[in-house]
């Protein structure tokens, strides 16, 4: 597969601006935390999804630093808001910080605490975007619980769709990333034989997979 270079992508497109790299630099040099957000063509398509749909209410489920949230706030529409489910307090504290870096703050509510607890008290058909990007293994469960709750002609996204290019099951039985793996293609899978769902792989760094609900 060609994968397409980070600099071909800046060239073209034009660099991160300054605001988001010092973010970057914060988050991940500073505060330490792990260099697992979306690569910056993604936070791209994530914004121009959410500019597409107008939704409104999003709803994110692993906010990490607030990275892709950023690009998911900057798409909003007047009045649209984002809700971002992240389980580690510290991680969530580095997105408040960094929300209110990027202007987005007054846009986002951040949930601390498990995303299953919270999925369970969102009313059904009230979100317009999902995206997933937590815990992998808990990929099937989040389609189970999202999918009641986005309305008709929503928008549900996967990060991680290509599951770090183990399309072989070429891994040892029973490791944990043997366990992730299966745990996204059964999400793929689920999804692309839905006939109430509509989708295509995005071809990013880990892969969106990208649906429409009928
Ligand atoms: C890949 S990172 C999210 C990256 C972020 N979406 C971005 O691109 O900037 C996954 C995050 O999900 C969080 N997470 C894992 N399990 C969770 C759960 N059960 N409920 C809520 N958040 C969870 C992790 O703490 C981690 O910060």
């Amino acid at each position: 597969m060609t994968t397409i270079p980070h600099g071909y992508i800046r060239a073209v497109l034009g660099p991160r601006e300054e605001v988001l790299d010092g973010i970057l630099r914060r988050s991940l040099l500073d505060d330490r935390l792990p260099t697992i957000q979306v690569d910056d063509n993604a936070g791209r398509v994530l914004q121009l999804l959410t500019l597409l749909r107008r939704p409104r209410q999003v709803l994110e489920i692993g906010t990490l630093f607030g990275y892709s949230t950023i690009h998911l706030a900057r798409g909003l529409p007047e009045g649209g808001r984002v809700t971002t489910l992240e389980i580690d307090p510290r991680a969530a504290e580095a997105a408040r910080r960094n929300l209110r870096t990027a202007g987005v703050e007054d846009r986002v509510d951040i949930v601390v605490g498990d995303a299953c607890a919270y999925l369970e008290t969102v009313p059904p058909g009230s979100v317009g975007l999902v995206f997933i990007d937590a815990d992998k293994k808990s990929y099937p469960d989040y389609l189970r619980l999202c999918y009641p709750l986005l309305e008709p002609g929503g928008v549900l996204i996967a990060d991680d769709a290509f599951a770090q290019g183990d399309f072989t099951a070429e891994r040892t039985e029973g490791s944990e990333e043997d366990r992730e793996a299966k745990a996204i293609h059964r999400y793929n899978r689920a999804v692309g034989r839905s006939t109430r769902l509509f989708s295509a792989f995005v071809g990013t760094q880990s892969g969106l997979l990208v649906s429409v609900k009928e």
